[in-house]
């Protein structure tokens, strides 16, 4: 490259853009999915040979995904195994534009040598805050206020539509990770009493955050509030339970901003009908989209948001470029940012 050039892309850092030559163009990136933003388009084109399609079934991705060398994803379609032998033995990376991989054959393309990365830590405030947001809102039942508004049913009585505090409250986080602990640090604004945690071992960070580590079982009898912020694996699926919900104070509040899968539907709706439990908020159910004559959307103590955990213009863009970024590294031979 030139002085000159080197110069003007100095004082004119867009120049770059328009006179970078392709740096790759044999290699093939696939983005699934139409409406990633166009920051991690822009990167991957000025790159690579780069298709862009709108796939949201198997089949169609079964019909795309071979020769690529890269796979840019989303949670629309499962990547399982028939898609991986359809792209080929050259596909080298798959990046994932989430956090959770339960959508993902991650053993297979591990097997295979096959790179994968996913998006962790750019996305831990917007899904915290969700979870704060539901925590609120299942706490004070703000839905079931709504739907008062609604009939014209709205009371004057002081024992009208109490709900539960989180002041002095001890909450319950079922899965320390980033998020989790992102939301314990939100939390703390709200004068918790105690807050307690349960996963696969005792962490250095839950000490630092004052959380003690308890089983399971004991997080469920003693928590005001629990918080579901783990993965979704065979082991976690439907952890939440009848027997669990049983195991829970009938004061309490659950809350889901993990997977959908870590609960038994069917034992959260009995729970919430016969009062097990004092009230739910989830981001995350099954199916997604839910149908509006589901039975949780019926329940007036079940507050629901549309799996919005990292629905923000920043955390979509940072993760579309992280994925971005991702992509590149192992197509170029580097170390992935956030490998799996
Ligand atoms: O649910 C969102 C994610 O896994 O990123």
């Amino acid at each position: 490259m030139s002085y000159t050039f080197v110069g003007l892309l100095g004082v004119f850092p867009d120049v770059g853009k328009h006179f970078r030559l392709p740096l790759n163009q044999a290699k093939k990136v696939l983005i699934s999915t139409n409406d990633v933003p166009m920051i991690a388009i822009e990167l991957l084109e000025a790159r690579y040979n780069t298709v862009v399609n709108d796939i949201n079934t198997k089949e169609s991705l079964l019909a795309k995904v071979a020769g690529v060398n890269a796979l840019f994803c989303s949670a629309k379609v499962k990547l399982d195994i028939d898609i991986i032998n359809a792209a080929g033995a050259q596909l080298e990376m798959v990046g994932a534009m989430s956090a959770g991989l339960d959508n993902i054959d991650v053993e297979e393309l591990k097997r295979r040598n096959i790179k994968i990365s996913n998006t962790p830590g750019v996305l831990n405030a917007a899904v915290a805050d969700i979870a704060v947001l539901l925590t609120l809102a299942a706490a004070r039942r703000l839905r079931e206020g709504r739907i008062h508004i609604e009939n014209n049913t709205w009371t004057s009585n002081h024992k009208w539509m109490l709900g539960r505090d989180l002041k002095g409250s001890t909450v319950g986080i079922v899965g320390l990770g980033e998020i989790g602990q992102a939301i314990v640090k939100r939390l703390k604004g709200f004068e918790v009493s105690q807050f307690v945690y349960c996963g696969h071992r005792e962490k250095l960070e839950g000490k630092e955050l004052g959380a003690e580590f308890l089983t399971f079982d004991e997080l469920l009898s003693q928590s005001d509030f629990v918080i579901a912020s783990c993965p979704l694996t065979p082991e976690t699926k439907e952890m939440f339970n009848e027997t669990a919900f049983k195991k829970m104070k009938r004061t309490s509040v659950f809350v889901n901003i993990g997977r959908g899968g870590l609960v038994d539907q069917t034992g959260l709706i009995k729970a919430l009908r016969e009062d097990t439990i004092f009230a739910a908020g989830l981001d995350v159910m099954v199916p997604e989209p839910l149908s509006s004559d589901h039975e949780l959307v019926k329940l007036p103590n079940c507050f629901l948001s549309p799996h919005l955990g990292t629905a923000t213009y920043q955390t979509r863009s940072d993760m579309a470029k992280l994925t971005a970024q991702n992509i590149i590294a192992a197509l170029s031979g580097e170390k992935l940012i956030t490998p799996v």
